[in-house]
C-alpha cells in the first residue's frame, strides 16, 4: 500500500507501536498495511442474523450461532485481510454468545486474519477506559486487533480507549460518516470551527496518527455507499473502514468515486452479500475471493 507519508512531526509516543520495534511493522497501521498488501483490501463481516442461520439451516440459538461462526472463521481467517465480528449478535445470546464470541475472535488471530470486533462503544472517559480493559488489553478475552468506537460523547471522551490501543499495538475505528442514511443529519452537521462533525472526528484522528508509518492506529469508519461524503481524508494517515459493500447497495466501483485519493486505505467491509453463500465453506471463501479480485481490480 503507498499513501502520503508523515504530514506532522511525531508527538508523544503514540507513533511508537505503529512504527513498529527492530523494523518490524507490529502497531496495528502497519498490521493492517502488510494484511492488506498480502490478501488484498477486504474485510468481511460475521452477522449472525437469524434469517442467516435459518438459511443455513442452523437453529436461532447458541448450538447454532456456534456453528454459524466458526464455519465463518474456517472459511475467511486464511483468506482475507480482517473479519469483523459484529457484537450485537452475539451479545443477544448471553454469556453463552460472548463465549461464541472469544472462541471466534482466538480462532481469527490464529487462523492469520485480523479481528475489527465492530461493538462501537462510546462513553464518559471513565467507563472508556473500562471498554479498553474489555477489548484493547493485552489478555482479555474478548481482546480484538481493533473495535469500532462511537465519537458522540466527544472524541476526547475516547481518550482512554486511544491510550489503551496505542500502548498495546491495537487499533480503533471512530464513527465519522456512516454508511446508513440517517447519520447525515448528525454526522453532516457543521461544528462551531464551520467544519462538519464527520471531518472534526478525522482530524481528532488525524492528529492521533501524525509521524505514524506506514500508517497509525486510528482509523475512521466512513461508509461505501455515502456519495461525495466532503470529507477532506489525505492527511488521516490511518485506516478507513468502510461499510456498505454488497447488501446496503455499494459496489467495488463506487469506492473510487467515495474515496478518490484516499482509496489506498479504504478497508471495505461486506456481510450479508458474503454470508448468503454459506454454509458451504468452501463456497464461502470463493464468494469473498470474488470480492477481493473485484476490489482489487478496481484500486
Ligand atoms: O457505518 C456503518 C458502521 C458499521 N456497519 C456495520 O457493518 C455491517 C454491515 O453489514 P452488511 O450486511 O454488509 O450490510 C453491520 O455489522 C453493521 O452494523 C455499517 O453497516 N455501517
Amino acid at each position: 500500500m503507498s499513501g502520503p507519508g508523515p504530514t506532522r512531526a511525531e508527538h508523544g509516543d503514540h507513533g511508537a507501536r505503529a512504527r513498529g520495534r527492530g523494523g518490524v511493522a507490529d502497531g496495528f497501521g502497519g498490521r493492517l498495511a502488510e494484511a492488506m498488501s498480502a490478501r488484498g483490501p477486504l474485510c468481511v463481516g460475521i452477522d449472525p442474523h437469524p434469517g442467516l442461520l435459518q438459511a443455513w439451516g442452523l437453529p436461532a440459538d447458541p448450538v447454532g450461532l456456534e456453528r454459524f461462526a466458526l464455519t465463518c472463521v474456517e472459511a475467511l481467517a486464511g483468506e482475507v485481510a480482517a473479519v469483523k465480528p459484529q457484537s450485537a449478535f452475539f451479545e443477544a445470546y448471553g454469556a453463552r454468545g460472548i463465549a461464541v464470541l472469544e472462541r471466534v475472535i482466538a480462532e481469527t488471530r490464529s487462523g492469520g486474519a485480523l479481528v475489527v470486533l465492530d461493538a462501537k462503544r462510546g462513553d464518559i472517559g471513565s467507563t472508556m477506559a473500562a471498554y479498553a480493559a474489555a477489548y484493547l488489553a493485552d489478555g482479555a478475552p474478548l481482546a480484538a486487533d481493533a473495535v469500532t468506537l462511537s465519537p458522540y460523547l466527544g472524541f476526547g471522551s475516547l481518550t482512554p480507549a486511544l491510550d489503551a490501543a496505542a500502548v498495546a499495538g491495537r487499533g480503533v475505528f471512530v464513527l465519522a460518516r456512516t454508511s446508513n442514511p440517517e447519520g447525515a443529519e448528525v454526522q453532516r452537521a457543521v461544528t462551531e470551527s464551520g467544519s462538519s462533525v464527520a471531518q472534526a472526528v478525522v482530524d481528532a484522528a488525524a492528529e492521533r496518527n501524525a509521524g505514524a508509518s506506514p500508517m497509525g492506529g486510528v482509523g475512521v469508519v466512513v461508509g461505501a455507499t455515502v456519495g461525495d461524503s466532503g470529507l477532506d481524508l489525505t492527511r488521516l494517515n490511518g485506516p478507513i473502514l468502510a461499510p456498505g459493500l454488497g447488501a446496503q447497495g455499494a459496489t467495488a466501483a463506487d469506492l473510487r468515486r467515495v474515496f478518490g485519493a484516499a482509496t489506498p486505505w479504504v478497508l471495505p467491509t461486506s456481510s450479508r452479500d458474503v454470508l448468503r453463500h454459506g454454509p458451504d465453506a468452501t463456497a464461502l471463501r470463493a464468494a469473498a475471493a470474488r470480492v477481493r479480485d473485484e476490489l482489487v481490480a478496481d484500486r
